[in-house]
């Protein structure tokens, strides 16, 4: 897969992205999808939608960046589920980091975010909105300290993990219902390319010797829990369920 761009200045970026993401193995299996550097980022589109369908990580004016100044700090039932509202400031291992919306949420309350992607498109959409976010000058600081990405799957990287983060967080993909036009159709986006998170249930096991004090994993709220395994506790959203899996008091 090659990133198209009419700036050739940023070849030697582009390249580097291809090459740390092995982009071009992934051509095939990604057919019907492309990548353009523009303006804004790295966008993602869908070929046959290509107005409608661009995906891009912008942690800085994006919707994250007002749901940081406006969307209720740690009041918010992800704040509450990884244990924000005790006072603490756990790190939290997201294993399942998609578009790192639910990691930023986390890392601009103070938490120290590790992220692992293993989807190569998703990994350079995340590692590109990363970079941009790491240069800007209001929220280039604390990102830097907070966020930090890593390639490959959590099935191998949480067995190598040589220290244990307070909390592990899982959000694996679940076939999704909503009823918005918008959130549909990106969601059906991210979703064509991702596919289902079919062996998502083993992430549970891998995830909760880790954890220090909690393992934390989103789910829709029509969704059965992971590996059928009951939580200690579950915060429910409108649309979607925090179900908590509690090893230690969050001091
Ligand atoms: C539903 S999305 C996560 C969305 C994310 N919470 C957000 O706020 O943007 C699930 C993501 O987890 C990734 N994923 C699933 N299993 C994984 C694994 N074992 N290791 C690393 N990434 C994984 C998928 O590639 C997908 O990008």
């Amino acid at each position: 897969m090659v990133i198209q761009c009419a700036f050739k200045e940023l070849r030697p970026y582009l390249n580097e992205l291809e090459t740390r993401f092995n982009l071009a193995q992934w051509a095939q299996s990604c057919s019907g999808f492309s990548l353009h550097y523009d303006e804004t980022g790295l966008n993602l589109l869908k070929t046959d939608e290509p107005k409608l369908a661009a995906i891009n990580v912008d942690f800085v004016t994006g919707a994250v960046a007002h749901r940081r100044k406006f969307g209720g700090g740690k009041g918010q039932s992800i704040a509450k589920a990884v244990g924000l509202n005790k006072g603490a400031t756990p790190v939290v291992l997201d294993a399942t980091a998609g578009l790192g919306r639910d990691g930023f949420v986390l890392a601009s309350l103070g938490c120290k975010v590790i992220l692992h992607e293993r989807h190569p498109v998703v990994a350079a959409l995340l590692f590109d909105g990363l970079k941009r976010a790491y240069d800007d000058a209001e929220i280039g600081p604390w990102m830097q300290q907070n966020m930090s990405l890593v390639f490959g799957s959590s099935h191998t990287l949480l067995e190598q993990c040589e220290s244990m983060p307070d909390v592990v967080y899982l959000d694996p993909m679940f076939p999704h219902r909503e009823k918005s036009a918008l959130v549909k159709k990106e969601m059906r986006v991210f979703q064509e390319l991702v596919g289902a998170d079919t062996d998502a249930d083993d992430l549970l096991d891998f995830a909760y010797p880790l954890a220090s004090k909690r393992v934390v994993v989103k789910r829709p709220d029509y969704a059965p829990f992971l590996n059928d395994k009951t939580p200690s506790m579950q915060i429910k959203t409108k649309k979607n369920r925090f179900d908590v899996y509690v090893k230690a008091a969050m001091v």
